[in-house]
């Protein structure tokens, strides 16, 4: 029997719906498999424990969550409680940075069943590759003055190990699937970190000529990402322009509510975190109509990350069978709640044990 110990944070909002209807499935996989057994460990951290203690997570968070093999999230904030800098920073991106999940993977592909925007959507398979430890998304920085003389700085950081580490790791992704890479850049505009991201693409490219290659404006490429998605294979971007291309690759797959996250520490000192690319969806929340397939996705980058890709398979297949069926939430055109549709993938993985 394999074992693994589960940190589980449903968070805010949806993330409290979609994350206790994965974990049935997850329980699904598990008795298909035969040989596995997860445990699981949930944490009430999130908003609502912030008003309670004035702190997103206890001090001793990290490292609690030390000790499990993985963490599955689904979703932080909850600005009528909390202002979203504060959440996200408390625990979200505090997990990612303190944890070291320096990168940050977000596959999208034309999914069977739903309907995409795209007049053609034309099979696309792509993944993006994002820098998760540094970039935009930086505390450096700060706030002078006061009234009309106010000034706010953010410096964005980019080092060249954080910016060779997630390229090599995209063009070693590039290499086991189609063999293309593209690169984000906006070097046109950002005089000092676009350029040195360019130079470092450059260089690191020399070591993989059996890759194509490619680099693109981040204003171009958002919009190639809805003309023509099918020309591209992996895509390296910053954290900021990553964080925004992938909620467009979830947008063409059909919803943002199907698209599914890695955080992955590469050194294995830490746990990787999994959750889906959305939010919290105050908007929807309370009403059990989320979508729980970004949520379940996530669930099998998790098995591939555990070695158990064969099964990881089985289940997007089947997800995406009963999405081909119609049953499915109303984001992507369906009429079926969250639980429903997270009851009737259990249901078919069952089937397929017992056969
Ligand atoms: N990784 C995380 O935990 C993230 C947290 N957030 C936080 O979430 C809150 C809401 O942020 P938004 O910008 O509104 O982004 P969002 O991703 O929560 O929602 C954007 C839109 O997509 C819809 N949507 C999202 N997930 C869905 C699902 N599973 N099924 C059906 N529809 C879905 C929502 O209803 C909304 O209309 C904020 O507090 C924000 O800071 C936002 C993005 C990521
Ligand atoms: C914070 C956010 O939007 C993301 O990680 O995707
Ligand atoms: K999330
Ligand atoms: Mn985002």
């Amino acid at each position: 029997m394999k074992n693994y110990e589960i940190a589980v944070i449903a968070g805010d909002g949806i993330g409290k719906e979609v994350v206790p209807a994965s974990l049935k499935v997850l329980e699904a996989v598990a008795e298909i498999h035969g040989g596995l057994n997860f445990k699981y460990k949930e944490f009430p951290w999130s908003s609502e424990y912030y008003v309670e203690h004035g702190k997103m997570m206890p001090d001793d968070g990290l490292d609690i969550l030390q000790n499990f093999d993985a963490i599955f999230l689904g979703a932080i904030g909850n600005p009528d409680l909390v202002p979203d800098h504060v959440s996200l920073w408390g625990l979200l991106i505090k997990i990612r940075r303190e944890f070291e999940q320096q990168i940050n993977i977000r596959p999208a592909k034309y999914f069977k069943g739903l309907r995409s925007p795209l007049v053609n959507p034309n099979d696309f398979d792509l993944i993006v590759v994002r820098e998760n430890s540094e970039g935009e998304y930086s505390e450096v920085g700060g706030k002078i003055h006061k009234g009309e003389e106010e000034i706010a700085i953010q410096n964005a950081v980019f080092t060249r190990k954080g910016t060779e580490r997630a390229m090599r790791y995209a063009f070693e992704l590039a290499k086991k699937r189609r063999g293309h890479l593209s690169s984000a850049t906006k070097s046109n505009g950002i005089v000092h970190s676009m350029p040195f991201w360019d130079s470092v693409f450059n260089e690191v490219k020399k070591d993989y000529p059996e890759v194509k290659t490619a680099s693109y404006h981040i204003d171009a490429l958002s919009a190639f990402f809805v003309t023509r998605p099918q020309e591209f294979d992996v895509i390296v971007a910053s954290n900021l322009f990553g964080d925004i291309l992938t909620d467009i690759s979830g947008a063409i797959m059909g919803s943002i509510g199907i698209a599914p996250a890695a955080n992955i520490n590469l050194n294995g000192k830490y746990p990787s975190m999994f959750e889906p690319v959305h939010g919290s969806a105050p908007d929807i929340f309370g009403k059990g109509i989320a979508n729980p397939i970004g949520q379940i996705w996530t669930a099998k980058m998790m098995l591939d990350h555990f070695g158990e890709q064969e099964l990881g398979q089985k289940l997007l297949e089947t997800v995406e069978e009963v999405t081909k069926d119609g049953i499915k939430t109303g984001d992507i055109g369906g009429s079926f709640t969250t639980v429903e549709v997270a009851d009737e993938i259990c249901n078919r993985l069952k089937k397929l044990a017992s056969v």
